[in-house]
C-alpha cells in the first residue's frame, strides 16, 4: 500500500515526525510524502482548507492508496475530508491498530484487536446515521441507509460477544495467577514503550528466545517465563507496548493484557537509554500516564535504562540523574534505576535493584518457623529459599527458623507439618 502522510503540529506540541514513520513503515506502508503544517485545529478538516488542497493536488500527482494523518480525527472531521479527497483516510489511531490487527496471534489478542476496532468504528457509523438523516447520500463505507443502520446494530451485537469472552479469558487468568502465588513466585511485569526492548529483557532474564524486533509493536500477546531471583523464583511477563497518548479505547480493549501489570508484584518501566533525553522524558511520561491509568502508579517500579551498550558511561550518567530530578519534580515515587544491556545480558544493576524491593513486598512477611521433627528440617530449609529468606537457623528438640516468607505460601508450609508464629 502506497501512503501520503499527513502531520499537524500544535503551536505548543510537535508531533514526532520519525516516530510516524516508523508507525506507517510498521504497518507495511511505502511512504510517498509527508505534508506537514503548524496550525490550530481546524474544527473542519483538522488541517487548514489551504493545506487540504494542497494533499488534493499531491493525490493527483503521486496516486496513492492512502491518505493517512497522523493526528487522531474526530468522526466528523474524517467524513468531511474524505468527502472533498475522495480517497481512503485514516488516522493515527486506525493506524495503530492495523498494526496491532498484523501482529495479533492469540485468540485474546484477535478479540481485543477487534474490539478496539468496533469501539473505534462506533461514533464513526452514528455520524454517517446522522448525515444520511441530513440528506447526505453516502453512508459508511458507502453502504446505504439500511445497511448502515444493521451494521450498527452488528457492531454493537459483536462487541458484547466479544466482551464476554474476554471475561471468560480474564477469569481463567485470574485462576492461574492464584496457583502461581500459592507455589511463592514473585510476579514481575515488563511495562514501557514501544521498542523500549522489553522483550529482549524478558529473553535475557528466561534465557528464552522470544520474537524481538526494530519495528513497533512487536509484542501484542502476553508471554510469561519463569526465572530467579538471588534464587528465588520469580515470573516475568511481557506485555503490549505503550505509546503516547494512548487512548481510552485501547487502553480499554487491552485490558486483560495490561491487567498483567496491575497484577504484578513489580513493574520493570524500560527505556531506551540511547535516545535523545528529550525522546527518553516523553516516553518515560507517556508510560507514567499509562501505568496511572490501569492505577498501577502505587507499586513498587523499577525504571529500567536498557540498551546501556549504545551509551557512553558519562551520557548515562547524566540521563540517570535527569531521570531522579524528573522525578521528584513530579512527584512520582519509583524504587529504583537500574542500567542495563538487554541485549549484551549486562543485568547486574537490575538484579540488585530487584533483590532489594522483594522483602519489601507486602507479600513477604516475617515468620518464625517451628519444626519438630528433626528429619524433615533439610526438606523445610530448602522449600524456604527458593521462596523466601532465612534470617537465623537455630537447632534443637524443635528447630526455630526465623525468616521472611510469602504470605500465599503458608499453607504449602503447614502442609508439611510444621508451625508458623509471628514473632513478637
Ligand atoms: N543495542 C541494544 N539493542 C537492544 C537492547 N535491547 C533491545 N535492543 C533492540 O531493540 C529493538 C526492540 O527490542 P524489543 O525487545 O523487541 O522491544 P519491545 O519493547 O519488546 O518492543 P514492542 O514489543 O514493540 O513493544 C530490537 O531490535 C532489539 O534487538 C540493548 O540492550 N542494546
Ligand atoms: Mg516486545
Amino acid at each position: 500500500m502506497r501512503a501520503i502522510g499527513v502531520i499537524r503540529h500544535s503551536p505548543n506540541r510537535r508531533v514526532n515526525k520519525e516516530e510516524f514513520e516508523e508507525l506507517l513503515r510498521s504497518a507495511g506502508y511505502e511512504i510517498l510524502a509527508i505534508v506537514e503544517q503548524t496550525r490550530e485545529e481546524h474544527p473542519k478538516y483538522n488541517i487548514g482548507p489551504g493545506k487540504l488542497q494542497e494533499v488534493k493536488e499531491l493525490i493527483k500527482e503521486l496516486n496513492p492508496d492512502r491518505i493517512i494523518f497522523a493526528n487522531p480525527l474526530t468522526p466528523s472531521q474524517s467524513f468531511n475530508i474524505t468527502k472533498e479527497l475522495k480517497i481512503d483516510v485514516i488516522d493515527k489511531w486506525q493506524l495503530v491498530l492495523e498494526i496491532f490487527e498484523k501482529r495479533a496471534h492469540s485468540k485474546e489478542a484477535k478479540l481485543q484487536v477487534e474490539l478496539a476496532n468496533l469501539q473505534y468504528e462506533l461514533p464513526l457509523v452514528k455520524e454517517a446515521i446522522r448525515r444520511i438523516k441530513l440528506g447526505d447520500r453516502a453512508g459508511f463505507k458507502g453502504m446505504g441507509e439500511y445497511q448502515t443502520q444493521q451494521y450498527l446494530k452488528h457492531i454493537r451485537y459483536r462487541m458484547g460477544k466479544i466482551r464476554k469472552e474476554l471475561e471468560k479469558v480474564k477469569a481463567d487468568r485470574e485462576v492461574k495467577r492464584k496457583r502461581r502465588e500459592e507455589v511463592g513466585f514473585i510476579l514481575v511485569a515488563l511495562a514501557g514503550y514501544t521498542n523500549a526492548g522489553k522483550s529482549t529483557l524478558l529473553n535475557a532474564l528466561a534465557d528464552e528466545n522470544i520474537e524481538a524486533k526494530t519495528q513497533m509493536f512487536t509484542t501484542l500477546d502476553t508471554t510469561t517465563r519463569r526465572f530467579t531471583i538471588n534464587g528465588k523464583r520469580a515470573l516475568i511477563t511481557d506485555t503490549v507496548g505503550f505509546i503516547d497518548d494512548l487512548p481510552p479505547f485501547i487502553v480499554e480493549a487491552f485490558h486483560s493484557t495490561l491487567e498483567e501489570i496491575v497484577r504484578a508484584d513489580i513493574v520493570l518501566l524500560v527505556l531506551d537509554s540511547s535516545e535523545p533525553w528529550r525522546e527518553i522524558k516523553r516516553k518515560f511520561l507517556a508510560s507514567i500516564e499509562v501505568l496511572k491509568e490501569l492505577k498501577a502508579l502505587d507499586k513498587p517500579i523499577l525504571v529500567v535504562l536498557n540498551k546501556k551498550d549504545l551509551t557512553s558511561e558519562e551520557e548515562l550518567s547524566d540521563k540517570k540523574k535527569a531521570i531522579e530530578e524528573l522525578i521528584s519534580r513530579k512527584g512520582i515515587t519509583v524504587s529504583g534505576i537500574a542500567s542495563i544491556s538487554a541485549k549484551e545480558r549486562d543485568l547486574k544493576e537490575l538484579y540488585t535493584a530487584l533483590e532489594e524491593v522483594m522483602f519489601t513486598l507486602p507479600k513477604y512477611r516475617l515468620f518464625e518457623i517451628l519444626v519438630k521433627e528433626r528429619e524433615k528440617v533439610p526438606k523445610v530449609i530448602a522449600l524456604i529459599n527458593s521462596i523466601g529468606e532465612i534470617l537465623d537457623v537455630k537447632y534443637g528438640e524443635t528447630t526455630r527458623i526465623s525468616a521472611y516468607i510469602q504470605v500465599g505460601m503458608i499453607k504449602s508450609l503447614t502442609k508439611m507439618g510444621v508451625e508458623l508464629k509471628h514473632p513478637s
